[in-house]
């Protein structure tokens, strides 16, 4: 183990030895299903990287299970059964909801009587219409093209448990929010939060995201891996919107599919590598947690926060 400034970090080596103690590791039964159901991750990650990571949100929601309920007594109520929220920032194509889809999954196997449920800050992006309005199409992402008051708005609801909380849905596949359709988020005992900005500064609101987590992880790697990543993804969207007219990417999929990567590669140094650069990697530092990736999303060392 290395020690950082204000983190431990862990050779994968070291960290995967830290899922012996206390909690159960991953079972071959869970593997079994994980197979099933999430192909992208590899098992032995899961092993080695998400067993240890469940471990240590296990100890992170005990104590904060007991810090609520001991405030409660404090006050003399008993009131103390607010969601624990985990939030996941990285770079756009980084992983973050392979990871949140990952985690929701080992989780609820952890804690059956448990209600595991996530969402993607993606749904809060203002509608294309509305950035058009604003002149900011080409600002997808940035921080001004998000409504961070109806984020902070929901989150205040989740956390507080103001009944079933609704929030906009995002798709990929139109480039937009859908319209009529909407995530429903009931009563979660963990709620995943995964966006670029789940940890930076709001510009106006008196409230940062973050203060809503009780954990949090940064998905970090070398952006011209996450490049790589994000160019297969386009291919993947191109190969599922060939039959879909409606499919935002399907003039590029029935076109020329050079100039179809040139402008992805395009988009990635103009949009998302700007915005990797000037909003996202500066708020590395504030995740509890850095999953360190290398190529085929193997990662190779875990940043613990100290303090
Ligand atoms: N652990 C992983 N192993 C293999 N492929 C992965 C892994 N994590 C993500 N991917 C792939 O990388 C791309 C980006 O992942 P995604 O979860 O969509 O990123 P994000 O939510 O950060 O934009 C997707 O094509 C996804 O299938
Ligand atoms: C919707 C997003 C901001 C969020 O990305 P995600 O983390 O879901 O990959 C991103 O996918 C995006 O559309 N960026 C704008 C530029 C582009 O890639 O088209």
């Amino acid at each position: 183990m290395e020690s950082r400034m204000n983190y431990y970090v862990f050779p994968r080596s070291e960290w995967a030895t830290f899922h012996t103690h206390n909690f159960a590791s991953v079972s071959d039964e869970e593997l079994d299903q994980l197979r099933s159901l999430n192909d992208e991750v590899s098992l032995q990650d899961v092993k080695d990287i998400y067993s240890p990571l469940r471990h240590l949100i296990h100890v992170r929601y005990r104590d904060y299970q007991l810090a609520e309920y001991n405030l409660s007594q404090f006050m003399g109520e008993h009131d103390h059964n607010h969601p624990f929220i985990i939030g996941i920032a990285g770079s756009v194509a980084v992983g973050k909801s392979t990871t949140a889809r990952l985690l929701s999954l080992l989780l609820s196997r952890a804690y059956p009587d448990k209600r595991v449920q996530m969402i993607t800050t993606d749904g809060f992006l203002y509608p294309n219409a509305e950035l058009e309005r604003r002149g900011i199409l080409n600002r997808k992402g940035f921080p001004e093209s998000y409504d961070m008051d109806l984020l902070i708005h929901f989150l205040n609801n989740v956390k507080n448990n103001q009944g079933v909380v609704r929030a906009p849905k995002y798709s990929h596949q139109i480039y937009d929010i859908v319209p009529d359709e909407e995530e429903v988020i009931d009563h979660p005992d963990i709620l995943i939060v995964e966006g670029i900005n789940v940890l930076q500064l709001p510009s106006k609101q008196p409230i940062y995201i973050s203060d809503y987590f009780d954990l949090s992880l940064y998905v970090d790697a070398d952006p011209e891996l996450i490049e790589q990543w994000y160019l297969e993804r386009f291919g993947m969207l191109l190969e599922t919107a060939f039959t879909d007219p409606t499919n935002y990417y399907y003039d590029y999929a029935i076109g020329d599919r050079e100039a179809a990567f040139a402008m992805a590669k395009q988009v990635w140094r103009d949009i998302n590598l700007k915005n990797l650069k000037e909003y996202i990697l500066p708020t590395k530092n504030r995740a509890d947690v850095i999953l360190h990736k290398t190529t085929d999303h193997v990662i190779d060392r875990v940043a613990l926060r100290k303090f």
